[in-house]
């Protein structure tokens, strides 16, 4: 057994209400994936805190703490120390200094001089699917889910951080969640064992919310950081007033626990129960770009703003739809519970055809009828979410859906058992999204996430992620042991 601690928290797929999320009137249907990050908390003996990023090139940030107990409050600085190779680091430094403050604000020093030790040495590990692959796949690969699946976890990238592809998975708000959710854990102020409770997750987000905001200079939606914390859920926004005063507070005067306890019902976010339906499967698809999300953001918004009166109409048909889509997704999953059977015989009819063929059924019995209709009618809704998408995209003059991705998804949603696909969140060049069903495997015929790898293969420059949706809920404690790969990718990172 290793006396390293570890905390995993998944990355995320907006599948409708980009940037209508940012306003708390609307929500958003969120998917937290199967890809993870992870951080890995040792004892060091160097005095130091120690944080290696093993998957990049001159990614080993060093820092040093003092505790000041001559103020009114004892105070933690954390710097910096600066190296001829590395970069600074102002997400890793932010969740460091805030998470370490409120350690010593709720534990005092004694406490905190404990949790730190001799120092402390973090492995920030991300899966593989947070970054382009295709560069590693095509070496001598062809690029499908199978050769995927051969590239070692944790791969390195080669590159430095600033450098690298990036899919649109939320790599940012995963890493934060996991590093500032590990140091909470290590420094006592949640109880490993009570890790799923709802108020440790409260706090977990709460703290994580604060630093990622903080780290990127402004208060947004944070549905990312949500789903890396609860897992999949219809998300609706906290009032950002809540954040101002620790946003604000230039000279760390604040209280950080009086803001960011679990009990601070100012934290209004509603996050309601999602999940995709049974025997689905999401499949991303990566364009080996990625979105500059801020510009996409602004542009619309600055659209929004001339034009309130037509932005509103839209934006309201749009969330009548991103609405439906949430539902009807959730009443997939009751009609598995009601009816297994008519359930799974629906998803092998509709596996073997075209949407626009699947009605086409008169003898069909009532409950595979209605299992029928309920995915026809997803099918449709995801149809007129692009529609209206590709309209706001239009009147801002903003690539929401890029001719490239209309290309990619029409031919992909006209497959057989492909129930509906998009451009997640601000749309753009991160990796697009589709819904396919998972017949039993004695369905008759080609299984439609063959089809759709086949299909892809004639389209230049994408290729499948390995990502699903998460089993697990958001944010949790693992085994060092039983992740593959991070103990190989913590002793590399040793070694450098
Ligand atoms: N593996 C990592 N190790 C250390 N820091 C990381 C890592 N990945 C991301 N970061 C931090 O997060 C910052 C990137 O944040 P940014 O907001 O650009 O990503 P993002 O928008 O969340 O990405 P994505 O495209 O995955 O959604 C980096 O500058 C770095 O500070
Ligand atoms: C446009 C927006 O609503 C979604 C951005 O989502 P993504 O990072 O592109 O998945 C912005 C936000 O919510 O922060």
């Amino acid at each position: 057994m290793s006396s390293s601690l570890v905390v995993s928290a998944p990355g995320k797929v907006l599948l409708a209400g980009g940037y209508l999320v940012l306003d708390p009137a609307y929500s958003g249907a969120v998917v937290s994936t199967s890809s993870r990050f992870y951080t890995v908390i040792s004892p060091g003996n160097t005095g130091r805190i120690v944080v290696r990023s093993p998957q990049f090139n001159d990614a080993t940030w060093s820092y040093t703490w003092s505790i000041s107990q001559t103020a009114v409050l004892p105070s933690i600085l954390v710097s910096h120390l600066e190296s001829l190779v590395a970069s600074k680091n102002k997400f890793v430094h932010l969740a460091l200094q805030k998470t370490l403050s409120l350690a010593l604000e709720a534990r005092g020093p004694t406490e905190l001089g404990h949790a730190l030790g001799t120092g402390l040495d973090i492995t920030i590990a991300g899966d593989n699917d947070f970054y382009s692959q295709q560069d590693q796949a095509s070496r001598d690969l062809p690029t499908s889910l199978a050769s995927l699946a051969k590239i070692p976890p944790f791969h390195p990238t080669g590159v430095a951080l600033t450098d690298v592809a990036k899919t649109g998975l939320g790599s940012s708000a995963a890493l934060i969640t996991s590093l500032v959710t590990a140091l909470l854990v290590q420094t006592g102020l949640i109880a490993p064992d009570q890790l799923a409770s709802a108020s440790s997750r409260r706090f977990a987000h709460n703290v994580a919310q604060f630093v990622h905001c903080l780290a990127q200079g402004k208060v947004g939606s944070g549905f990312d950081v949500s789903a890396a914390v609860f897992g999949s859920q219809l998300y609706t926004r906290f009032n950002p007033a809540v954040l101002q005063p620790l946003m604000d507070d230039l000279t760390d005067s604040q209280s950080l626990l009086s803001v960011l306890a679990p009990e601070n019902r100012a934290w209004d976010l509603t996050v309601a129960p999602f999940k995709l339906p049974p025997r689905t499967r999401l499949l991303l698809a990566d364009i080996h770009a990625g979105s500059n999300t801020p510009l996409l953001v602004s542009k619309v918004l600055k659209w929004r703003s001339e034009n309130s009166a037509a932005a509103h109409s839209l934006w309201t048909a749009l969330d009548q739809c991103n609405t439906s889509l949430g539902q009807t997704l959730i009443r997939l999953s009751e009609l598995y519970e009601q009816d297994q059977h008519a359930y799974i015989e629906t998803v092998r009819w509709v596996s073997g055809l075209q949407p626009v063929q699947w009605l086409a059924n008169p003898n069909m019995q009532q409950a595979q009828s209605t299992c029928l209709e309920a995915f026809y009618e997803a099918h449709l809704l995801t149809e007129q979410i692009r529609s209206k998408m590709r309209e706001m995209g239009k009147l801002s003059d903003v690539e929401i859906e890029p001719d490239q991705q209309t290309r990619l998804l029409d031919a992909s949603v006209a497959m057989a058992g492909v129930i509906g696909g998009g451009v997640p969140g601000a749309g753009g060049f991160d990796a697009v999204w589709l819904l396919v069903c998972e017949p039993p495997e004695d369905t008759p015929g080609i299984p439609p996430l063959a089809r759709i790898e086949r299909l892809w293969t004639s389209f230049p420059g994408i290729a499948p992620l390995l990502a699903q949706e998460s089993n697990g809920q958001g944010v949790a404690l693992e085994k060092l042991e039983a992740v593959p790969g991070l103990q190989a990718a913590i002793a590399a990172a040793a070694r450098d």
